[in-house]
């Protein structure tokens, strides 16, 4: 469960998220849209801890988010805009990485990183550097780097900007399996599509959020 309450979130005199408050229970997911500078990056950056909120607060399962190394602790998981992958690692290394900060090593993480490059369509790719594959695969590894932490709460940043239709329905696909696992989901997207896909829908617009559709 996601619960904003009354966040603010302001770089300098910039305030990039005004007095926003919602919830998302597990196994929701929920769009957020709205135009560029609108502050949704900003939005999500606040729930996974990795912007601190100058005002207001965000509880995951009840528990405050104080900072990035708790919220990820505590499985919330950020797919940023830009991918936020290593390019001169592999696919699988990328993958491997927040598996490996977890403890977890062993043949589960193998399986769960493979399932996940299968999930997105890349299994034969998993040994390619990213710097080789195209930025609509980058893109499908950073989402399959999300999907296989198993999360309370995914966080996807435009994680279907640079695919085409088929790709984007099987991405979508994924984080909407991941809502049916019991993760809260949001998404921040400009692509009508995948709003129209989500339980429910805000607006996000200087930094102020409004419903377009309730969950
Ligand atoms: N690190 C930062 N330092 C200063 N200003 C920032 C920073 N990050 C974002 N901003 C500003 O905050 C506002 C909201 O930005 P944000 O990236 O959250 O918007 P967005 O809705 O995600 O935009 P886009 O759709 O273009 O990704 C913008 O005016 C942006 O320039």
């Amino acid at each position: 469960m996601i619960e904003v309450s009354q966040v603010t979130v302001r770089y300098g005199a910039l305030t990039a998220v005004s007095d926003v408050s919602f919830t998302v229970p597990p196994g929701f997911v929920l769009a957020v849209s709205g135009p560029s500078g609108a502050g949704k990056t900003s939005l999500l950056w606040a729930i996974a801890g990795a912007v601190p909120v100058a005002k207001g607060q965000v509880e995951i399962d009840g528990l405050v988010i104080a900072n990035r190394p708790a919220a990820a602790k505590h499985g919330v998981v950020l797919i940023p805009q830009g991918n936020g992958l290593a390019r001169v690692l592999t696919a699988r290394e990328n993958l491997s990485i927040p598996l490996l900060a977890e403890n977890k090593p062993g043949p589960d993480v193998d399986r769960r990183i493979q399932q996940a490059l299968e999930g997105v369509g890349l299994a034969d790719s998993g040994g390619h550097l990213v710097e080789e594959l195209s930025g609509g695969e980058q893109q499908r590894v950073a989402v399959a780097r999300g999907i296989a932490q198993q999360g309370r709460v995914i966080l996807a940043d435009e994680s279907t900007s640079e695919l085409d239709s088929s790709n984007r329905e099987r991405v979508l696909d994924l984080l909407h399996e991941e809502a049916r696992r019991g993760a809260a989901v949001v998404i921040a997207t400009h692509d009508p599509n995948v709003a129209e896909r989500a339980d429910g829908h805000v607006l996000m617009d200087e930094g102020h959020l409004s419903w377009l559709r309730r969950l």
